[in-house]
Formats: C-alpha cells, sequence, structure tokens
C-alpha cells in the first residue's frame, strides 16, 4: 500500500470531486459515514457518553457528520468546537447547519482553558480538532486541553490522524499531541504513524477506503509503501514440484565466537526454516559439537581460530553469504571479513558485529558486493552512518548511504524500514515480544535464504523482514509476548509462508 503525503491526499481528493461530479461536502459526509459505521458496528449502540472534539476545519466537518449519525442512532453524544480561529470552513458550516436539525442541544464552543469540560475515564473521546491540515504546533490554550484529553484515561478515538500530528515533520519535544487508543485514517496511512518517534501517537491503526480516485491513486508517485499481506504475498515465488535442493540455494552462514556460537545456530535453523537447499556454517573450532548437535540438517566447517574467526575458506562457493552474528570485532576477524569480501561475489547479508566492524573500518564498504544487505538495529545504524537530528533526518542519511554504497538497509524496529536507494518499504508484521536476545539473527537467517534461492536482494529482505515478523505474530498468539524465545520465531517460519494464503487480517489488528 502507497504511503502518501498530505499534498498527494490533497490532489486525490481534488480530481476525486471532479471525476466522480461530487461536492466536498458530499466527499465528507461519504468518509464521515465510514466512520460512523466502523463506530456503530464496536459501539453496537451502548448508551456510554461520547464527546466529539471538534476544530473549524474539514477535520472538524468530519465530527459534526459523525456527531449527527450518532445523534440519530440514539447515542449520547456531546459536541465541543474547538474555536481556534473563526474561519471556519465551508463544509464545517454546512455540517454546524446539519447538527441543529438533529438536535437542541448547541455544540459548546470552546475558546479558553475556563471552557473546558470534564472527560471521565469512561468517556469515549473522538478527536476531530485537526487532520492533514495541521501547519504549526498546537501550542497555548489548545495544547492544555490536548494535555487534559490524554490524562483523562477516555478512551480516545482520532479522525485521519492524531491532533498535532503532521503528516511530513516530527512535531517538536515541546508541542501537544494528541494520544489516541484508536486511528481511523482516510485512504491512504501517513508516513507518521510508523515512525519510532511518533507512532506510539497512533495507538491501533485502520484505513478506511473512502473511494478517492483509484486511476489517479494508482498513478500517484510514492516511493514509500507500507507492505502488509498482500504485499509479500506478490513477493513470494512458489516452489516448484519438479525440483530438488540445488534449486533453493546454498547459504553460507559466517560467524560466532566463544560463548556467542548459538547465534549462529539461529541463524542457520531459519535459513533452513525459510527453504535454503543447503546451508553451511563457517565458525571457530569451539563451536563444532554445539552445531553438529544442534542442527544436523546443517554442514559445519571450521575455522583455524579456537575461540574467534580468523579467516575464510577461500575456494569455497555459496549463493550467499551471512556474516556477522556472535562473530566479535577482534583484529583478527576484521581480516577474516576483509579476506571474506575480497575473495567473494556472492551477495551478502551483514547483521551484528559484520556492522560494527564496517562502522570502524569503513574501506571495507567498498568492498561489499553491490545490493547486498544491512540489517542493523538502531545502535548499529547510528555507529555506521552518525547521529541525526529526528525520523525523517535519519530516513534521508540512510538513503544517501545506500545510494553511495549500493546497498539494502534493513533498519530495524517496531516497524522496520527496508531502504533500497530512493524506496522505502516499511514493514507492519511483528510485536513487541521479539524484541528478544537473537531475534536479529533469525532475521538474518530469513533474508539470506531468500535470496540464495534466488530472489533479488531487496525482495528478498522485505519480505524477509514481513516473513520474520508474522513468524513472530504466530508465536505470541501461541505464548504470549513475554515468553517469546528468537527460536520460537525461526520455529514458525513455515506458518508465516502458509498464512501469506490466508484471509486477511484486519487492517486494525496490525500496527
Ligand atoms: N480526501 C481527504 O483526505 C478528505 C479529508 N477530509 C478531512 O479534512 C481534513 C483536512 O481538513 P483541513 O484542510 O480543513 O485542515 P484541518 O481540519 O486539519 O485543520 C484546519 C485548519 O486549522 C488551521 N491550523 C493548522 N494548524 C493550527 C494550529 N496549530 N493552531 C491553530 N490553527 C491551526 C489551518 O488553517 C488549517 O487549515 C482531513 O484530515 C480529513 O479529516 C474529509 O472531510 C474527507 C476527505
Ligand atoms: N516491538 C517490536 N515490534 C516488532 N518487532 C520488533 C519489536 N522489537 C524488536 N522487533 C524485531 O526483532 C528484531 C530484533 O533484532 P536485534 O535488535 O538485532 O536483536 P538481537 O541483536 O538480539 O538479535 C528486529 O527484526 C526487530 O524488528
Ligand atoms: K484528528
Amino acid at each position: 500500500m502507497k504511503i502518501l503525503t498530505a499534498k498527494q491526499l490533497a490532489n486525490a481528493d481534488k480530481v476525486t470531486l471532479e471525476k466522480q461530479d461530487i461536492t466536498s461536502e458530499e466527499l465528507m459526509e461519504r468518509a464521515a459515514t465510514l466512520v460512523f459505521n466502523e463506530i456503530h458496528n464496536r459501539l453496537q449502540g451502548a448508551p456510554i457518553p461520547i464527546k466529539i472534539f471538534c476544530g473549524i476545519g474539514n477535520n472538524g466537518g468530519d465530527g459534526l457528520v459523525i456527531a449527527r449519525h450518532l445523534i440519530q442512532h440514539g447515542y449520547h453524544v456531546t459536541v465541543f468546537v474547538v474555536n481556534y480561529s473563526d474561519k471556519r470552513s465551508d463544509d464545517f458550516l454546512a455540517n454546524y447547519d446539519k447538527l441543529k436539525e438533529v438536535t437542541r442541544d448547541w455544540p459548546q464552543l470552546i475558546k479558553k482553558t475556563d471552557d473546558f469540560p470534564e472527560i471521565n475515564t469512561g468517556d469515549f473521546v473522538i478527536d476531530a480538532m485537526f487532520g492533514i491540515g495541521l501547519n504549526r504546533p498546537i501550542k497555548g490554550w489548545l495544547a492544555d486541553l490536548v494535555e487534559l484529553i490524554n490524562k483523562s484515561q477516555a478512551f480516545i478515538l482520532a479522525i485521519d490522524m492524531p491532533s498535532g500530528l503532521f503528516s511530513d515533520k516530527i512535531p517538536g519535544n515541546d508541542a501537544a499531541v494528541i494520544k489516541a487508543n484508536f486511528t481511523l485514517s482516510f485512504q491512504a496511512p501517513k508516513l507518521v504513524f510508523f515512525l519510532p518517534e511518533t507512532m506510539d501517537y497512533v495507538g491501533d491503526l485502520q484505513i478506511l477506503d473512502i473511494g478517492l480516485d483509484r486511476e489517479f491513486l494508482s498513478n500517484i508517485q510514492s516511493k514509500v509503501y507500507l507492505v502488509g499481506q498482500e504485499e509479500a504475498l506478490s513477493l513470494y515465488k512458489p516452489r516448484k514440484a519438479n525440483s530438488h535442493k540445488g534449486d533453493y540455494g546454498h547459504a553460507l552462514i559466517v560467524g560466532g565466537s566463544y560463548g556467542k556460537i548459538g547465534s549462529v545456530l539461529l541463524t542457520a535453523t531459519s535459513a533452513l526454516k525459510t527453504g535454503s537447499g543447503l546451508c553451511s556454517l563457517y565458525i571457530p573450532k569451539c563451536g563444532y559439537h554445539a552445531l553438529q548437535t544442534g542442527l544436523p540438517e546443517a554442514m559445519v566447517l571450521t575455522d583455524e581460530g579456537e575461540e574467534l574467526l580468523s579467516s575464510f575458506p577461500a575456494d569455497f562457493t555459496s549463493d550467499v553469504v551471512c556474516f556477522g552474528m556472535g562473530a566479535g570485532t577482534a583484529n583478527e576477524t576484521v581480516e577474516a571479513l576483509r579476506e571474506l569480501l575480497e575473495n567473494t561475489n556472492s551477495p551478502m547479508v551483514i547483521d551484528a558485529d559484520g556492522l560494527n566492524i564496517l562502522s570502524k573500518n569503513r574501506d571495507l564498504l567498498n568492498l561489499l558486493p553491490k545490493n547486498s544487505v544491512l540489517t542493523p538495529h538502531p545502535g548499529e545504524l547510528k555507529r555506521l552512518i552518525g547521529d541525526w537530528a529526528d525520523d525523517f533526518d535519519k530516513l534521508e542519511k540512510v538513503r544517501d548511504f545506500s545510494r553511495k554504497y549500493g546497498l539494502t538497509i534493513v533498519v530495524k524496529g517496531a516497524h522496520s524500514f527496508t531502504i533500497d536507494r530512493e524506496e522505502t518499504y516499511i514493514n507492519n508484521s511483528g510485536n513487541p515480544g521479539m524484541a528478544t536476545a537473537g531475534s536479529g539473527d533469525v532475521l538474518s537467517g530469513v533474508i539470506a535464504s531468500l535470496i540464495g534461492q534466488g530472489y533479488e536482494p531487496v525482495s528478498a529482505a522485505v519480505l524477509g523482514v514481513f516473513l520474520h515478523g508474522s513468524a513472530g505474530d504466530i508465536a505470541a498468539s501461541k505464548i504470549g509476548y513475554e515468553s517469546v524465545l528468537a527460536g520460537d520465531i525461526a520455529k514458525n517460519i513455515g506458518k508465516a509462508i502458509r498464512d501469506l494464503f490466508q484471509e486477511p487480517v484486519h487492517d486494525s489488528e496490525k500496527n
């Protein structure tokens, strides 16, 4: 699914009005009615107090339409007009008039702190103050109102966007932002819904298709995509009945050191679980017995070093090399990576200590085969590209780095971002249970396996990140977040692949 900017959405809006020959008021009615339907489906007429905070632009207009439908269906609604300006939009005004037709309870104007209502824990608050039209941070008494709503512990539903979030920049430390429990957003997800600095304001997310012009949307240029089941499925290559293990790639996994041999076991297990035809491991001697016993399906080659990697088997060929997990950053191991890079043209996946070695020995970056995949977590990324001012700056810096060295970078996190030159793919699977030792090792095994099986490295990264998150979701659904171990993620990769073909999960269950 494409992620669109406020400007692109405004253009889509304009084209839709022309092509469908409808007024903007009709489009607002359509969009807000869809929101009403979602609320009605969930509340089923429950007599809970609903407090709707409407701005004076079109986000507020949406709030008024929602209020009208809720009142007509017998809900207990109080409407507040948050009157931060007297420049009310035309569609707001039209719906203000329509509201009068269904209730005698006049909307209450809020113009200053004294006008704030009481908000109780059991209230259902609808935030329709600002949407994509926000053009400066929320300050002053408006910020106090946002704080009051946030502190109320009421359930907060944000319309289109939590008020205070911009679609294209970070609001800043001292700006007020609604912290929603649920966001119903129109037509396309906005980038800020997925960034570490802003994702917590969104709560659960559901995108409502409000019927903007299909042709315009499909032709619109966006280089940022949200990757869910549908996008992952489109990348998947089915196995042929008439095939053999030679068709599914030979993955070589290079890593480990004394006390960190388990990381290689996790990577290798996940590579085989993702379907590699053959998997070889290159490790220091101390890990030999553990790996041969722990994963009899893998072949094990040992380095001369007892406890550290110090070289690379020069005449070894494989379809992909995965380097770094548990390897440490000793000088011998730096030289082993140098030797590996000088002697291989296979595409590579570099993770963990492999990344730390690259950060400290930047000349090695130029030796990496083009289109190799790097999988840093935020700490490793900072060592690799330096610090960033905010998440937008981070994305720009990662794009520059990707372009400069011709690499695909997976920036791991709650929503992992795969960045390949100009393109950005945001993953929408996974859960906090995956914040556990070794889960990154499992991810590098999945990506390496897919590259070995013939996937383009960027497709392997995008599909691999999705499958890894989905396997984590399956594990968590069985045993709970706290108990998920990295090995459980590896174990469920097969089910994650099978689930690509299941009926799609509702958007609101994922964020
Ligand atoms: N195609 C679409 O995407 C549709 C959008 N609609 C709604 O329209 C919204 C956008 O409406 P608007 O463009 O009227 O903008 P908003 O309603 O988001 O904001 C209203 C106005 O507030 C002012 N403002 C901005 N920041 C402020 C601040 N910090 N303090 C005080 N005033 C500030 C600006 O002049 C802005 O135009 C969307 O978010 C959505 O809810 C829907 O009605 C239907 C269709
Ligand atoms: N809250 C979360 N939601 C979704 N995925 C997560 C979350 N926390 C961690 N993950 C995923 O788990 C993996 C953690 O990787 P990493 O930090 O390298 O772990 P390790 O170094 O222990 O292997 C990443 O793929 C990341 O995207
Ligand atoms: K809003």
